[in-house]
């Protein structure tokens, strides 16, 4: 079971429950039944599973629970704070500082995507002005050298390695040595992986560890490895101080729950994880919005930081403006969806609002049917001068028109001035956003009480401004 799917699975739990009458004992038990099963199915360790039931069990006490508590509520917030327990495990990893060299070392076994993800972790604190270096200590696999020569060369970040030496100890410190004279803020040391835990994969780890010193040493797991991720990451835990973990490929379709139980064996956070092959498909991990995502309740932050990266800050007042006139074009649906694909995978940006999930929301998922905007040979037309389907562009059609129609009910929202934020704040009430949403998210996110809260949570409407196009930062 992919991770979208368990919390498609949890969240299905959760409403299932809420659709009873009365929640008593037994419907509490049949959910949490439900999400101890998706838990299990996913791969989590089963001790912590059955912890989180006996946790979730103690800490709601229906007898307890006054009337008119939002039952509910409280099983959802107990749910997604024992999940968040077991992801986070109470003590942040080391942090690099910019412009003070630290030297991180990689390790995992082969396979695992640990030499992509040390490229990807230097090119992402290059992108943030760090002076990162990469050194190519895997001297077990035919190759290595090369794939991190290719990924540095390809990302202009400076590398250190040797086809004839094979010391991996010796060139580990020889490129530890050099970037630190040539002032590189973040030395990355790329280590051997094997096929398996083995006891020379862990000497040599040992051994490059205590010669190379790390300020911290990362954990990477492949998202797939199911309930093995346990004693796996305990294994490389008992060997070197692991600090921190990196789950790659979770963008597969492989079971993710491991990467709950590799948190609990290490004691150590997730910090990243890899959704891709490209070196840029790397994500900072938050516990809380992860989890959050997980169970459909959102994460506002992430999906405004998603919007603030993709729509051009010049774009962003005149858009506001159009839309303020009710004046929702082809062009500007056109122009937004361009933006949304720069995002990344449409299911996980949407997985970031309330109410979806990433399993709701597959890619394509912006497809629907019965159009009756334009006449037949005009469609006909625009496929043929496309080279799509007549069925896409009806789809397209479908979507703009849903589209306009939420937009239409945005009109007249007032356009603040610059620094005139609370006119937003005002503007951008409850009341609105409820007309905006489709029904189902309202139900789900617990309609205008847990929209209000909602709102109130995110803060103010300054985040809502870069959604809509305007903001004064
Ligand atoms: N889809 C996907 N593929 C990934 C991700 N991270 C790594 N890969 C792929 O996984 C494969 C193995 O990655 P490597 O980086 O070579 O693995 P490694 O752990 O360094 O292997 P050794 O050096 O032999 O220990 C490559 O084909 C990568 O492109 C990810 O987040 N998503």
């Amino acid at each position: 079971m992919v991770l979208a799917e368990l919390g498609g699975s949890i969240s299905r739990a959760l409403q299932q429950m809420s659709n009873a009458t009365i929640i008593d004992e037994k419907v509490l038990n049949d959910c949490l039944n439900d999400i101890t099963r998706a838990l299990l199915q996913s791969d989590v360790q089963f001790k912590l599973v059955r912890e989180m039931q006996a946790n979730i069990k103690s800490i709601v006490n229906l007898d307890d629970l006054a009337a008119g508590h939002n039952k509910r509520r409280i099983i959802q917030q107990a749910v997604f704070n024992e999940l968040c327990k077991i992801l986070d495990p109470g003590k942040p990893s080391f942090t690099p500082k910019k412009g003070k060299p630290s030297v991180v070392m990689f390790v995992g076994l082969q396979g695992s995507g640990k030499t992509t993800t040390c490229t990807k972790y230097a090119y992402y604190h290059q992108k943030k002005g760090w002076k990162p270096a990469l050194v190519c200590a895997d001297t077990f696999r035919a190759g290595a050298f090369d794939q991190l020569k290719q990924n540095a060369t390809k990302a202009k970040i400076p590398f250190y390695g040797s086809y004839m030496e094979s010391d991996p100890v010796k060139i580990a410190v020889e490129g530890v040595e050099r970037f630190k004279n040539e002032n590189c803020d973040l030395i990355i040391v790329d280590t051997s992986g094997r096929h398996k835990q083995e006891a020379a994969l862990f000497e040599e780890m040992r051994q490059v560890s205590e010669a190379t010193k790390p300020d911290l040493v990362i954990f990477v797991m492949d998202s797939s490895i199911g309930q093995a991720a346990f004693d796996q990451a305990q294994a490389f835990k008992q060997s070197v101080a692991v600090g921190a973990v990196i789950v790659t490929k979770m963008d597969g379709h492989a079971k993710g729950g491991g990467a709950l139980s590799a948190v609990a064996a290490t004691k150590s956070p997730v910090i990243f994880i890899g959704t891709g092959e490209h070196m840029d498909e790397f994500e900072v991990f938050d516990v809380k919005p992860f989890v959050s995502r997980l169970l459909g309740m959102g994460d506002w932050s992430g999906f405004m930081d998603k919007i603030h990266e993709v729509v051009p800050m010049d774009q962003q007042p005149e858009l506001l403006q159009k839309l303020s006139e009710g004046n929702f074009t082809l062009r500007i649906m056109y122009e937004q969806f361009q933006n949304i694909l720069k995002m990344g995978p449409i299911g996980q940006v949407f997985s970031m609002l309330p109410g979806f999930s990433a399993e709701l929301m597959p890619k394509g998922q912006l497809d629907s049917s019965n159009p009756k905007l334009m006449n037949e040979s005009r469609m006909m037309r625009i496929a043929r001068g496309s080279g799509r389907p007549v069925r896409e562009v009806m789809e397209m059609l479908e979507e703009y028109k849903r589209l306009a129609k939420i937009w239409s009910k945005m009109k007249g929202l007032k356009i603040p001035k610059k620094g005139e934020m609370s006119a937003l704040s005002r503007n951008m009430n409850a009341q609105h956003m409820s007309k905006v949403l489709p029904p189902q998210m309202l139900k789900q996110i617990g309609g205008m009480g847990g929209l209000q809260s909602l709102m109130k949570q995110m803060g103010s409407a300054k985040d809502m401004m870069g959604m809509f196009g305007g903001g004064d930062k």
